[in-house]
């Protein structure tokens, strides 16, 4: 594939990146209250997930992302990614396991709590939940904070309007999400995650309908929340592009984590998903798998 100088950019951008490498423990491992892991934007330990009597979409995955990080989410179809996105979310309970956000554990709040921790400190950016079209785009980016309880009026616009001009959008701020292109509205959608400051995006293939170049536009968006405002990115994709944006890839295949990329590139990434993750299944424990930069 055609590498374009955007894209490129980014990959470089994303090398650059001077964040600690994340940590993944080993399946069960113990998360100890109070202590560094504690402390973790994101922290999955031992987390499964089964629906019905089917194999488990999600087996035991332990995962620790540190505030700050920006971490893909990669492996092929029906390899459990969005299961291990909406687990860790809060959008869905694990069946085994246990998830922190920010130290706080899901398992410890009720409906109205978790929906709570969700408006507050989690932002959003999927195909699925799209914009609301009865409402401008300005609208739509104030609508976390309407629903966190803010109080309608100037302060609340400005703080919309201040979110779209940093995604190139203020001019558009009175339009309706129709009149926008696919790569607008992903934009607007970005902008809309990113407004109550949350300490966690999650992003399940937000590009995956865009060409490459508004694409890394979207990207590079998700990368300086992160640069800029310390926000911990989970983003799910199926593009090596993508993940060379990030600081992190971790890999599964058949609901299990098989592998990392620390500072992933193109070339990385291809490798793991051809060769490590498809040839990896039957070893069901975690690799770590070092590449040569
Ligand atoms: N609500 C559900 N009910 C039953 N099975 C489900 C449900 N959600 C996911 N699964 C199953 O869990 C497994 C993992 O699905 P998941 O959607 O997490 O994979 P994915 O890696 O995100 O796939 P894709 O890349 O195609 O979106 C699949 O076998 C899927 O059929």
């Amino acid at each position: 594939m055609k590498t374009t100088a955007v894209t490129e950019s980014g990959a470089a951008h994303a090398r650059e990146a001077a964040h600690a490498p994340g940590a993944a423990l080993a399946p069960g491992a113990a998360l100890a209250p109070g202590g560094a892991l504690a402390d973790a934007a994101l922290a999955l330990d031992g987390v499964g997930r089964t629906y019905g009597r089917g194999a488990p979409a999600l087996d035991r995955v332990s995962l620790v992302v540190p505030r700050g990080r920006f971490i893909a989410v990669m492996g092929r179809s029906g390899s459990g990614k969005s299961t291990l996105l909406r687990c860790a979310a809060g959008l869905e309970r694990p069946t085994t396991g246990t998830v922190r956000i920010g130290g706080t554990d899901l398992a410890t709040l009720k409906t109205a709590g978790l929906t709570r921790l969700r408006r507050d400190r989690v932002g959003f950016v999927f195909q699925s939940l799209n914009l609301v079209s009865a409402l401008n785009v300005r609208e739509n980016v104030t609508l976390p904070l309407l629903l966190a309880g803010a109080r309608e009026g100037r302060a609340l616009d400005a703080r919309a309007l201040a979110g779209l001009a940093a995604v190139g959008l203020a001019d558009r701020a009175e339009d309706t999400p129709d009149n926008l292109s696919g790569g607008q509205r992903q934009r607007v959608a970005v902008a809309r995650a990113l407004v109550n400051e949350p300490e966690v995006v999650f992003a399940d293939e937000p590009t995956a309908a865009l060409d490459p170049v508004t694409a890394a536009g979207v990207l590079a968006l998700l990368r300086r929340a992160v640069d800029e405002r310390g926000t911990t990115v989970v983003l799910v994709t199926h593009d090596p592009v993508a993940a060379a944006w990030t600081d992190e890839a971790v890999f599964l295949d058949g609901g299990r984590l098989v592998g990392r990329l620390d500072r992933p590139d193109e070339s990385g990434v291809r490798e793991m998903l051809g060769a490590h993750v498809l040839a990896g299944h039957a070893d069901a424990g975690f690799r770590r798998v070092a590449v040569a930069r």
